[in-house]
Formats: C-alpha cells, sequence, structure tokens
C-alpha cells in the first residue's frame, strides 16, 4: 500500500497553524510529519502535541524548515509574507507542493514567488474556503451583468488581531468585481477613506474593515444603486473551513506540473 502524502505546518503555535494540525491528524488522507515555528518560540525543541495541551505525538517542533520540508511532500503555510518568501524557496528545493496562506503579500512579494513555481506546484489564496470561492464566481457574474449606476463597495470584518487590510479575501473579491466589469482594480481601487474625501468617484471599487473581538472572518459585496442593492455575502465562524481546504489543495496538488495555483482550480470553480 502506497503512503500517504506527509504534510509539514509552518507557524504551528498560531491560530491557523493549529487549526490545520488538527484537520492533518484527524485526515486518513494525509500523515503529519512536520511542524516549524520561528527561531526562540517557546514550542521549538518540544513535542507538538503536549505544546498543543495534549498527549505526545512524536512529532518535535523545529525552527529548521528545510529539514523538515525534506521529509514531506506538501508545506501548508499561513504565516507572514516575509516567512513565506524563505518558504517558497525551501518547499522548492524540497519538491514540496506549498500551500500559501499567508495573506498581506505586496504585489513585489508576489512576484518573487515565481522562481519557486518554476520547480514546485504553489497554491495560493487568500481565503482557502469553498464559500468565499463560490462566493468570488458569484460576484464577478453580477459585476459583468450591472453597470457603473452600481455602486460595489467590500466590507470585511475580522478579529482584532488581524494585522493585514484589506483582507486576502476581500482582495480576491475586489479582483472579480474587477474583472467582472472588464477594468483592473489597481485603477478603480479606493481603499481607507478617512477626512474630506470628496464625493465617490463613478466606476471606484471601495474597501472598508473592521476590526474587533473574535470576529473570524466576514465579507460583504455590496452593489448600490438608486432605489435598489444588493449584498452577496460570506460568513465564516469556524476556521475549520480554512484548513479543510488548504489540506484538499495540499493533496490535490501532488501530481500537478510545476506552477502557480489558486483555490477555483483547487476547487474546478
Ligand atoms: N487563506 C486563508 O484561507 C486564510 C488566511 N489566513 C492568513 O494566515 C496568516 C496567519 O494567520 P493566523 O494564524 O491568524 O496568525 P497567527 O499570528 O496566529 O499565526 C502566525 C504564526 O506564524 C508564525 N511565524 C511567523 N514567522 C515565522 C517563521 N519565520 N517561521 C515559522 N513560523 C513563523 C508565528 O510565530 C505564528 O505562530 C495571516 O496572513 C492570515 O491572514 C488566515 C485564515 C485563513
Ligand atoms: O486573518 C484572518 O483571520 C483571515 N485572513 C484571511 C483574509 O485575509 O481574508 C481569510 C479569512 O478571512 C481569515
Amino acid at each position: 500500500m502506497t503512503e500517504t502524502p506527509g504534510i509539514v505546518i509552518t507557524g504551528a503555535s498560531g491560530r491557523m497553524g493549529q487549526m490545520l494540525i488538527k484537520t492533518v491528524l484527524d485526515s486518513d488522507k494525509a500523515r503529519l510529519v512536520g511542524a516549524v515555528e520561528r527561531a526562540g518560540h517557546a514550542w521549538v525543541g518540544q513535542d507538538l502535541g503536549l505544546a498543543m495541551g495534549g498527549s505526545a505525538i512524536g512529532v518535535v517542533v523545529t525552527d529548521d524548515p528545510l529539514e523538515a520540508f525534506s521529509k514531506a511532500q506538501a508545506v501548508i503555510d499561513f504565516t507572514s509574507p516575509e516567512a513565506t518568501l524563505a518558504f517558497s524557496k525551501l518547499a522548492a528545493q524540497a519538491r514540496a507542493v506549498h500551500v500559501i496562506g499567508t495573506t498581506g503579500m505586496s504585489e513585489a512579494q508576489i512576484a518573487q514567488l515565481e522562481p519557486a513555481a518554476r520547480h514546485a506546484v504553489l497554491v495560493r489564496a487568500g481565503n482557502m474556503s469553498l464559500g468565499v470561492n463560490l462566493l468570488v464566481q458569484l460576484t464577478k457574474k453580477v459585476a459583468a451583468a450591472l453597470d457603473e449606476d452600481f455602486d460595489i463597495e467590500v466590507i470585511e470584518a475580522h478579529h482584532h488581531h488581524k494585522v493585514d487590510a484589506p483582507s486576502g479575501t476581500a482582495l480576491m473579491l475586489g479582483e472579480a468585481a474587477a474583472e467582472g466589469r472588464g477594468v483592473t482594480l489597481a485603477d478603480v481601487s479606493d481603499s481607507g477613506r478617512d477626512g474630506i474625501t470628496g464625493a465617490r468617484k463613478r466606476g471606484d471599487i471601495g474597501f472598508s474593515a473592521i476590526r474587533g473581538g473574535d470576529i473570524v472572518g466576514e465579507h460583504d459585496v455590496l452593489f448600490a444603486a438608486a432605489g435598489e442593492r444588493i449584498v452577496l455575502r460570506h460568513m465564516a465562524t469556524d476556521r475549520a473551513i480554512f484548513a479543510r481546504g488548504a489540506l484538499k489543495a495540499a493533496l490535490w496538488g501532488q501530481d500537478k506540473a510545476p506552477g502557480e495555483y489558486d483555490m477555483l482550480d483547487v476547487l474546478g470553480l
């Protein structure tokens, strides 16, 4: 019998790291073969199960990503832009599928993933859930059907720890709306309104961010015209939806040619 793919989780102690570890441990389609944390983190050198407050599982948390990746068929990475860039090179070296959930990457950082994608499969998405990826397609469709009499606004809400705005999901939805309208998001994006901003420009796609408490992630795409409004909404109440999507991507990537992919490819949407 062939072994199931071995998975390494980076950012093991994080909100998503811990959810991903539970998801892989619960799955009969994959094995957890490594867990990576940043150098100096209290979990490094500890058994992962004990560090998470349970019983020992025989996986020791390491701060040496290459050593961990060399034993794996996939790396699932929800960390920070800088860490993700470094991991992309090492995952490519190990020929492991690199599933990237990290958000807040600049255009320049995203461009720097390209050399890794020549040697390995990269799957990157600002949101790995089935629901949001369906919403992306719906947004594109609705935007294509309506003209600029409908103002498009993307409104997102997240927990108070989140460090980037607009969220990766909001940007995916904005891109989808722009694509549906046949425009480039960078030309029409309007975020961070404050002060005397002037009236809204026709055709702009606006972004607003709410941060508070333990909100997992909520996204509205509002199409507002004179006399009527359409609201497309996704509400995440459990981070398991992102972890399930990421594991699906890691398994999907096993027999794919090197290159950059997203969750629409994985889900066939
Ligand atoms: N694409 C998606 O579906 C989703 C994406 N995210 C994104 O995932 C990222 C992480 O989110 P959270 O888990 O909430 O953050 P978090 O702050 O709880 O976890 C990040 C973890 O990465 C670790 N880390 C940072 N640098 C590292 C390095 N060089 N080596 C190893 N570990 C390192 C930190 O120590 C921390 O444990 C964010 O960018 C967030 O927006 C979150 C949820 C869903
Ligand atoms: O940081 C988070 O928590 C989330 N980040 C992703 C994003 O930036 O859209 C996905 C999800 O909304 C949760």
